[in-house]
């Protein structure tokens, strides 16, 4: 492919490293795109989709989705909030689920109005910075790369703003989160400004569907059932489905069986509830693929 040809090729950015990257790579193979990097390749293309990805630093990648450098990319809501890029969130992903917050040692710091005329250490300056304004405590903003948590421990500050997860990192550097987490943050898919009518904007319509539909796949499951007649409207109640459940009649008189699609995460506590209202021979399947 010439370079002229790849000026045709939809531009999106995925994160090379960091919690990010293994995610939104086997995302992106499970929707069926070639995004293999046997070399360290910076980009690869899958020419039958039409697309040019780019593996960039997760930090970089709303701004180049901003700039018009690319035109979509994966990021995390609060790397997007502290690049202050004009990026706009098409889909959340559902991994890389994490809080922002403040920390301190316990005892030490345990409101938002004692941050006032302290140092803080953290990773996301511009989010920090605006949310201390908005609140209207001052403090000093030391930015650090990373392994934020040991600036208290370092004495270079007596409060961080963090990524929090499981929790762990702070208890390991003797810390404690204080105050209402500045924001809650997941994986998400951002586009910048890609023109409605280019060839391009089919490629980035196709990728969409496709994630989204990997997503649902990940998310539900397929439940069904035979139902009593006398159950048919609390069992509607309990698997409504998507739209609605596909309902047909058994052989047997006064019998139905149902299909449904069910958040899997719910699943064996809706089976719970389908047996006590009557139903029986209750299985679900995995879905493979699933489109809307
Ligand atoms: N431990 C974690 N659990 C869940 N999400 C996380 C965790 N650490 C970072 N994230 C999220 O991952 C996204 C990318 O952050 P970042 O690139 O800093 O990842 P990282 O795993 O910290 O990588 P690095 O090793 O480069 O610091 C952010 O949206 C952040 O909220
Ligand atoms: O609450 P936890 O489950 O412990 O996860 C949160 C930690 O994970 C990330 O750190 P990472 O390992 O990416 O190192 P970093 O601080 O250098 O980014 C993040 O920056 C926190 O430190
Ligand atoms: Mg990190």
């Amino acid at each position: 492919m010439t370079p002229h040809e790849n000026d045709m090729l939809l531009r999106v950015a995925l994160p090379n490293k960091g919690s990010l990257s293994e995610p939104a790579i086997s995302l992106l193979r499970d929707a069926d795109y070639q995004v293999r990097r046997e070399n360290r390749e910076l980009f690869v293309i899958d020419a039958e989709h039409g697309i040019q990805f780019f593996f960039l630093r997760p930090r970089d990648i709303a701004r180049f989705v901003g700039d018009g450098a690319v035109d979509l990319g994966i990021t995390g809501q609060d790397l997007l909030a502290d690049s202050g890029a004009a990026a706009e969130e098409v889909l959340s992903l559902g991994f890389a689920r994490s809080q922002f917050r403040l920390a301190a040692r316990p005892g030490a710091i345990s409101d938002l109005s004692q941050v006032d005329g302290q140092r803080l250490a953290t990773s996301y300056p511009t989010l920090v910075r605006k949310f201390l304004a908005e609140a209207g405590v001052q403090a000093t903003v030391i930015t650090l790369e990373g392994a934020v948590e040991n600036a208290v421990e370092l004495g270079l500050a007596t409060v961080v703003a963090d990524v929090v997860e499981s929790g762990l990192s702070l208890r390991n550097a003797g810390l404690e989160p204080f105050g209402p987490p500045l924001l809650t943050s997941e994986a998400i898919m951002v586009r910048g400004a890609v023109h409605r009518h280019s060839a391009k904007a089919a490629a980035l319509d196709l990728l969409v569907q496709r994630l989204q539909g990997v997503l649902h796949a990940r998310t539900y499951a397929l439940i069904e059932y035979n139902c009593p007649e006398r159950s048919l409207a609390d069992a509607y109640a309990l698997t409504p489905g998507l739209e609605a459940p596909t309902v047909s009649k058994l052989a047997e008189q006064g019998w139905y069986a149902v299909r449904s699609m069910v958040e899997r995460s719910k699943v064996q506590k809706v089976m719970d509830q389908l047996k006590g209202i009557g139903a029986e021979g209750i299985f679900t399947t995995r879905l493979d693929a699933f489109r809307a």
